[in-house]
């Protein structure tokens, strides 16, 4: 029985479905911990597959393959170094599980399995997977360690049942996506669970993007007294060997490691810059391509791709067309030139009027209208596209949360691309991180510092130039108040009624709700791009497109439901 426990934490980055080289920094996690005397190496929920798979899990093959890693890591640790506990999906004669396994000695030495499977914002775990039973501990090195996997320290259930059944030491395995807020909420269910048992928890996180998600890492020891012992990085990978002492019969972490974790405006900055860096990376991406309008939402994004990229893997191009101003294209070279990154001006006139020219027959008798308008920004898409096939780079779309909430942007056109790293950012967001931005180099970026995006950028009125003299303001309301109005609906389900008690025109209201259902369509089609709130278009707010509901914008009392009870006891 000893009376030291040295557990790593391996805050890395799998990728969903390579599980051999998953397998490979599994491996490399493991050397680096045994070098620092580790005894245990903690690898995140699922690790082998990544997180979330999804239906991959489903597949018989690639079961299989993480099984083989599985056996193969376990060999491993017949060397004598440092014991694995690391995440599969598992299956018995009840069905795949989600579970983490105990590998020491050359040996599967104990499996545990989730009990308490997601299914709500962007989990989808009930589908894929079947619950465990409630855990006791398994013993280690005289040591008796609880495992609940992630949303199992959600509820209290399973980590009562692991301190009741002799459990001495909590090691979590997660896979939690960043949302801005959530380093509060998991620090107050870990201290919760550790109140209730009184034994110390080590909060162990994935990192790296994946598709929507950005997994921040964060990770996190917390004392048996609830303390905050040792803190992990946010947004990079770490590997942070813990120590647990027995001190009168019970368990404590001597304190460490106390990383500074972004907050606000700077983690929302550094999830889009992260999730960016692995879609592209992951997906094995030479570079991005973006239109560089000389307005702030293009301007940000091209920030955001030089801190994730470097500027030689980001391509930015000017587009100009007659209503295209020269503080315009004065501020995007302006823009590119701050970034130091490769800046072309293809003007579009040529093509835009070719193709009003060969409309002209069909359009006779027909008044200009928005068509003409999302002819340039079609004519934008296809140059960008055309671009990407040439040469390879992914075309960056740089829609923002408000703009995709009242469908203000041109199927086929602006909303060309693969992927949009400020979809989940308000306006009013973009103008903070633009900001931000200028103030800060982030931590890890391979952009400049100073200055990166032109003041007059952030201070002109936006425009999509798309007519003369045009401003988004001509077909919406001022950010701040339309901001206002989507929070309410859109992350809070606000009735229209309480808006308004709030001070908003029901008029207005009313206006924004309609043009946010009647955009579902566009959304289905726009890029992923990265999760930041609560309430992203994507897994966590899933309406149908067609959809004949409208709020009637008065309170409503729920009607008396009449049930019809049977006149007798039923008996059974
Ligand atoms: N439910 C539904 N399911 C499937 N398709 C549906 C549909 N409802 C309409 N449609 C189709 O959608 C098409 C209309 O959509 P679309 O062609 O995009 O055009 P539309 O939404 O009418 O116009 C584009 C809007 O975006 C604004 N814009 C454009 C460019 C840049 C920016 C910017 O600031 O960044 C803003 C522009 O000022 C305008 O308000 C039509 O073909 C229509 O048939
Ligand atoms: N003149 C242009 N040159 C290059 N790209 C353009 C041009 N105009 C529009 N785009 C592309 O289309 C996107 C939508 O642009 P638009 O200017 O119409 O509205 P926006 O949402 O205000 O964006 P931005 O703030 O970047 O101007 C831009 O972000 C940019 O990527
Ligand atoms: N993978 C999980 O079980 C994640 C669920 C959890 N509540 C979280 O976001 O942290």
């Amino acid at each position: 029985m000893t009376d030291r426990l040295l557990v790593a934490l391996a805050q890395i980055a799998p990728v969903v479905g390579d599980v051999a080289g998953n397998l490979a920094k599994a491996r490399a996690a493991r050397a680096a911990a045994a070098e620092r005397g580790a005894d245990l190496v903690l690898f995140c929920e699922l690790f082998l597959a990544g997180y979330p798979p999804e239906d991959l899990v489903l597949k018989p093959a690639f079961h299989a393959a993480c099984m083989t890693a599985l056996t193969d890591l376990a060999a491993d640790t017949a060397d004598g170094g440092p014991a694995v506990l690391i995440g599969l999906p598992w299956r018995d004669a009840d069905g795949l599980h989600n579970t983490h396994a105990l590998l020491d000695a050359g040996k599967i030495a104990a499996l545990r399995h989730k009990v308490d499977l997601p299914n709500y914002g962007p989990f989808d775990e009930k589908r894929v997977f079947v619950p465990g039973p409630l855990p006791g501990p398994f013993e280690f090195r005289g040591v008796r360690i609880g495992v609940p996997i992630c949303e199992d320290i959600w509820g209290p259930a399973p980590v009562a049942c692991i301190a009741e059944t002799g459990g001495e030491i909590l090691l979590v395995p997660n896979a939690s996506p960043y949302r801005a807020g959530v380093l509060g909420e998991r620090f107050a269910v870990a201290t919760a669970r550790v109140a209730a048992v009184g034994l110390p928890l080590l909060y162990l996180n994935q990192l790296g993007g994946q598709d929507e998600l950005v997994f921040e890492g964060a990770s996190f020891a917390l004392d048996a007294d609830g303390s905050l012992a040792v803190q992990l990085p946010a947004f990079r990978e770490a590997l942070e060997v813990v120590e647990l002492t027995r001190r009168d019969g019970r368990w404590r972490v001597t304190p460490g490691t106390r990383a500074e974790v972004e907050t606000g405006v700077a983690s929302d900055y550094a999830a889009c810059v992260l999730g960016l860096r692995d879609y592209v990376d992951k997906n094995r991406f030479p570079g991005v391509v973006l239109g560089l309008s000389g307005g702030i939402d293009s301007a940000l994004v091209a920030a955001m791709a030089v801190d994730a990229l470097g500027a030689p893997r980001v391509h930015a191009v000017m587009l100009p067309y007659r209503w295209t101003s020269s503080d315009s294209l004065e501020d995007a070279a302006a823009c590119a030139d701050a970034l130091g990154i490769r800046y072309d001006v293809v003007p579009i006139g040529v093509a835009v009027d070719g193709f009003e020219a060969l409309l002209a027959p069909v359009f006779a008798g027909r008044a200009a209208d928005i068509t003409e308008e999302n002819l340039q920004s079609r004519t934008r898409g296809t140059i960008l596209m055309a671009i990407s096939n040439k040469f390879g780079p992914m075309v960056l779309t740089t829609g923002n949360k408000s703009e995709m909430s009242v469908g203000y942007a041109t199927l086929y056109g602006d909303m060309n691309g693969g992927f949009n790293p400020i979809k989940d950012l308000y306006k009013t967001e973009v103008y903070a991180a633009a900001a931000w931005r200028n103030a800060n180099r982030p931590v890890g970026s391979l952009g400049p510092a100073g200055v990166v995006i032109p003041e007059r950028i952030i201070t002109k009125a936006p425009s999509a130039e798309l007519r003369e003299n045009q401003t988004d303001q001509d077909s919406l309301p001022p950010y701040d108040i339309l901001d206002g109005v989507l929070e309410r609906l859109v992350e809070k389900e606000m009735a229209v009624v309480d808006i308004v008690a709030e001070g908003y025109d029901e008029a207005l209201v009313r206006r924004i709700e309609r043009l946010l259902y009647v955009a579902e369509y566009k959304r289905r089609q726009a890029a992923p791009g990265v999760k930041i709130t609560a309430r992203n278009f994507g897994r966590d707010r899933r309406y149908p497109i067609t959809n004949g509901f409208r709020d009637p914008g008065r309170p409503v009392d729920l009607p008396e439901v009449p049930v019809s009870r049977p006149s007798s006891p039923v008996v059974v």
